[in-house]
């Protein structure tokens, strides 16, 4: 089997992905999967400032020592580590655009991409709310977006989106959608037999049978009770306080959580370098980093590789599987 192609998308200049691009080149056996999208300058900039050696070659050049990087230059407006430029979102959204392009085009086989700041992208007026929606949007399919470490899958039902319009988007038929799409993944992505999902409340304690809200017997407990009645193994509405214990997720294969911020703190709390951000439904492997663009961090050379590299791992271990994930 030939190695997986996978497009590597640099992301905000100013944050950390360029720093794990330099901490790539180290590493010529992941290097040489990969071609990154992203600013030539930037890169070099970044490798300068952690100390670390860099020789950018040609987008179709083969990668025969440390250091050497394959790059397909988007240049940038301006480089300062640790500032968001918004006059660099141009370059940002088109390295995006080009990685999409080049895995739809049957180019690339998978894409991995570095944290974006979305406040930039606004700031220059793209309409951006994250990665996985452009996804969805450039690949016309419904998605989900997943978290996920060794011990724990995370799902979520929506996805960027202020909390107060949450409860009006988690409809049966989003949920629904996510749940299909998350147990299909789980099968295929995956190779889990009959896999157990744990699927959370809206409100506290599930809604306290209705004294707290009314989510759980109205949306979610129908649309569990449909997809039960064919067969998937779906547990809840549980209360999100309590569904992460680990008597629980022992014997779940993943958890699907309403909204953003009550399943992903679960998952980051122990740490930015054990998980990653893999988009469910696309008909190519997408995988992100679990972190952001770490402004504060940016170009000293102590932001952690570990989740960038998981990626890739995942990414190409996903390709390599030649399952649809569609
Ligand atoms: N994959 C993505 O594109 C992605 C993911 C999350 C957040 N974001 C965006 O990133 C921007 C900043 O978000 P934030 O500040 O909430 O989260 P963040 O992950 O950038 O930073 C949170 C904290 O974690 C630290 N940190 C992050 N990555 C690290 C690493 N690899 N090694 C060591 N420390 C690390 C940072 O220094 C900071 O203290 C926002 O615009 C957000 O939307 C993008
Ligand atoms: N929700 C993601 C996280 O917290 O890790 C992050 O914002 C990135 O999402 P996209 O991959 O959709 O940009």
């Amino acid at each position: 089997m030939s190695s997986p192609r996978l497009a590597v998308v640099l992301g905000e200049p100013g944050g950390i992905g360029a720093e794990l691009c330099a901490y790539l080149a180290q590493d010529p056996e992941r290097a040489r999967l990969c071609t990154i999208f992203g600013s030539t300058e930037v890169i070099q900039a970044a490798a300068r400032a952690i100390g670390v050696a860099l020789d950018i070659v040609e987008a179709d050049a083969g990668i025969e020592r440390a250091g050497q990087l394959r790059v397909i230059d988007f240049p940038v407006v301006s480089q300062r580590f640790g500032v968001a430029d918004p006059r660099n979102a141009d370059a940002v959204m088109a390295a995006l655009h080009s990685g999409i392009d080049g895995c739809l085009a049957g180019a690339f086989d998978g894409i991995v991409t570095g944290p974006i700041q979305k406040s930039s992208l606004h700031a220059a007026g793209y309409n951006y709310t994250g990665t996985t929606e452009v996804l969805a949007s450039r690949c016309d399919t419904d998605v989900v977006m997943m978290l996920a470490r060794d011990d724990l899958r995370v799902a979520l039902v929506t996805t960027h989106l202020p909390l107060r319009n949450v409860p009006d988007a988690v409809t049966p038929a989003l949920l629904e959608r996510t749940l299909r799409i998350t147990h299909a993944a789980l099968e295929t992505q995956f190779a889990l037999a009959d896999p157990q999902i744990v699927v959370l409340g809206l409100n506290p304690h599930a809604g306290e049978d209705g004294v707290l809200g009314h989510e759980e017997h109205e949306v979610i407990a129908p649309v569990l009770a449909l997809l039960r009645a064919e067969g998937m193994r779906l547990v809840g509405p549980l209360p999100a306080d309590t569904a992460f214990l680990p008597s629980i997720r022992a014997t779940s294969d993943a958890v699907v959580a309403m909204y953003h911020d009550q399943g992903l703190p679960v998952l980051k709390s122990e740490g930015l370098d054990r998980a990653v951000n893999i988009t469910l439904g696309l008909p190519f492997p997408r995988v992100a980093v679990d972190h952001g663009t770490a402004l504060d961090i940016a170009g000293q050379g102590v932001a952690s590789p570990d989740s960038f590299l998981r990626a890739i791992d995942v990414c190409a271990s996903l390709v390599q599987q030649r399952i649809p994930t569609g």
